[in-house]
């Protein structure tokens, strides 16, 4: 069942359109990576989902319902992300007290549990703790709420690695004990890669792809052969990088495009291997002719 669908979403910005003709479809009790560079339209696209920010045009759609202002929405789906601020005089007991009174699937026994582990006394105030701190409790609150829908936007920054560990683990434990629908955007997709069933990749505003891990990194193969071959082979093909060394090549295509036999790669001396699904990311959205490498030659 979808939980979320999307047609044709945009959201403009007095000076810049952050989102364009975004369609998707996401399935509930998955836990999708929402993947794009900076500036790509990620928080713009989770805040519309939460009902925050209301889309230009289009269609979006979350429970069935439209999710802007809507008190069903608010009730299902929580936000965390580093602008989420309780107010400076809350202790972290009161802010909790208050999550309880709200979310109906609120785990009051866990988030005690939680913050003792990670070394949070109850009595902190928000406002006060560390930029690590906060994020794991901004977290830790995440997960208790129990929403059908969580949505979490960077919420690991500032945690060290030790914490971050921890937490792709309680995310897993927390998504087996209460199936859920988590959608995490993060620029650390190996980290958090093993986590993940489907990836979401944004690129200027609209979905580049959707695929389940394992699809999602065969988008994009490398080659590696004798050059005059190669470059005879890719002729048509598009071609997302490529070094040249003595004689030989190595390409980055797409997968899809290669219809070429297993046989014919072998006889003529190429061999195929995988990208790793960051690498994927990284090729699928690098902009043609941008090279840092320029700026310092
Ligand atoms: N309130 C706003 N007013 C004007 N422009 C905005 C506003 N919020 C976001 N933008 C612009 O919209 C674009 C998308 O921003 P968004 O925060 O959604 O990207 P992002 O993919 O989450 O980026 P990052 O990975 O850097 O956090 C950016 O160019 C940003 O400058």
């Amino acid at each position: 069942m979808n939980i979320i669908k999307c047609e044709g979403l945009a959201k403009n910005y007095a000076n810049h359109n952050a989102l364009h003709n975004l369609t998707c479809a996401i399935k509930s009790e998955k836990i999708i990576g929402i993947i794009g560079r900076n500036g790509a339209g990620k928080s713009t696209f989770l805040n519309i989902l939460a009902g925050y920010i209301k889309p230009t045009s289009g269609s979006c759609s979350v429970f069935n319902n439209n999710p802007f202002n809507n008190i069903f929405t608010a009730a299902n789906t929580i936000l965390i992300d580093d602008r989420l601020s309780f107010s400076d005089y809350l202790t972290l007991e009161e802010i909790l007290t208050m999550g309880a009174d709200f979310y109906p699937n609120w785990q009051g026994e866990l988030v005690y549990r939680l913050l003792d582990y990670v070394g949070l006394p109850l009595t902190s105030k928000h406002q006060q703790l560390s930029k690590g701190q906060m994020a794991t409790f901004n977290l830790i609150y995440g997960l208790v709420s129990r929403c059908a829908l969580t949505i979490l936007d960077e919420p690991m920054n500032g945690m060290d690695e030790a914490i971050r560990t921890d937490f792709y683990r309680a995310i897993l434990k927390e998504y087996i004990a209460f199936p859920r629908t988590f959608l995490i955007a993060s620029h650390h997709l190996a980290e958090m890669e093993s986590i993940l069933e489907e990836i979401l990749l944004i690129d200027d505003g609209s979905v580049l792809a959707h695929a389940p891990v394992e699809d999602f990194k065969q988008l994009l193969i490398v080659l590696n052969g004798p050059s005059d071959v190669l470059t005879t082979l890719l002729a048509d093909k598009v071609i997302y990088a490529q070094k040249d060394m003595a004689g030989m090549t190595l390409a980055i295509v797409e997968a899809s495009s290669l219809f070429i036999s297993e046989d014919l790669l072998r006889t003529n001396g190429i061999t195929k291997s995988p990208l790793t699904s960051s690498d994927v990311c990284m090729y699928l959205t690098r902009k043609k002719g941008r090279d840092i490498d320029a700026f310092f030659d």
